[in-house]
């Protein structure tokens, strides 16, 4: 049966690669104005499962679900077009474009301003103020005219969220969004998902390592582990719960020791 009123869903997802089953009938229902962190160790299916959900795997077994919708058979753009947002997937597609029209092009397919709007001079303003609203989100006003080729690792990262916010999905998908980020840069990533977070009809999935942030941020845990899902709940439980400290937390600790 469907959650009533799960915005996305996965039902029994599987995937198999040759004989290792990477995820194995793993079943979670998201419910609009949480954000739900996933954790687990190396390896445990965290992104496959997001590949799953993104479109960029298709499923061995099992469903995906959007407003109770059956997605399982749909491409990434299509699942994109219907409210399924992931910061890689949008990135690389214009490396000589700057930062400022890379949004650009970004809020001018959300809202299909075709070629001949696109001459328009007051349709041209609108976009670009948005385009630089997105940018100004992210702290990255001051690189709208560096050509994305130019930009570091992490301006790069930061331009992949902008990208992300400008497509205005329903689902926020972030795998590990602050890695190769300096210090100074992860809060104001950090700050603007927590933004997202506070409203109501977004559903925020978060892939992160570092339980400081996980802590901070999520209103529910789920834990993978050799492909399945091993706890789902409120954060102080799953983390107390002894399936996590056992098969998770030592490997947690690890990670924000050498974060
Ligand atoms: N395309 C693929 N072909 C074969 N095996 C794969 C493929 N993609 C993932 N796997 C395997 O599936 C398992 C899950 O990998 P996945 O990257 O989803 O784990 P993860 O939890 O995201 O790990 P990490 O935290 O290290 O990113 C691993 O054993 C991985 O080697």
């Amino acid at each position: 049966m469907a959650s009533p009123t799960a915005v996305l869903e996965t039902r029994d997802l599987t995937i198999q690669f040759g004989g290792h089953v990477a995820v194995n009938r793993v079943s979670c229902a998201f419910q609009a104005g949480t954000l739900t962190a996933i954790v687990g160790p190396n390896g445990a299916g965290k992104t496959t499962w997001f590949n799953l959900i993104s479109g960029q795997l298709r499923a061995s077994a099992g469903s995906v679900h959007l407003f109770g919708e059956d997605i399982t058979d749909l491409g990434v753009a299509a699942r994109a077009d219907k409210g399924l947002g992931r910061a890689f997937q949008l990135t690389n597609l214009f490396p000589d474009l700057s930062a400022l029209e890379n949004v650009r092009l970004a809020v001018a397919s959300r809202h299909r301003i075709g070629h001949v709007f696109w001459q328009m001079a007051s349709k041209r303003r609108d976009i670009s103020d948005r385009a630089a609203e997105y940018l100004r989100q992210v702290n990255m006003l001051h690189r709208a005219d560096d050509a994305v080729a130019n930009l570091s690792h992490g301006d790069q990262r930061k331009l992949e969220v902008a990208l992300m916010l400008a497509l205005e999905p329903t689902v926020f998908m972030f795998d590990e969004p602050t890695a190769g980020m300096s210090v100074d840069e992860v809060p104001v990533i950090l700050d603007l998902i927590a933004q997202i977070k506070q409203r109501e009809d977004k559903v925020v999935l978060l892939v992160e390592h570092k339980m400081d942030v996980v802590r901070s941020l999520a209103d529910r845990i789920v834990v993978l582990h050799n492909g399945e899902l091993v706890a789902d709940g409120e954060p102080t439980e799953v983390i107390a719960s002894p399936i996590v400290q056992e098969a998770y937390l030592g490997v947690a600790a690890e990670a924000e020791e050498s974060a």
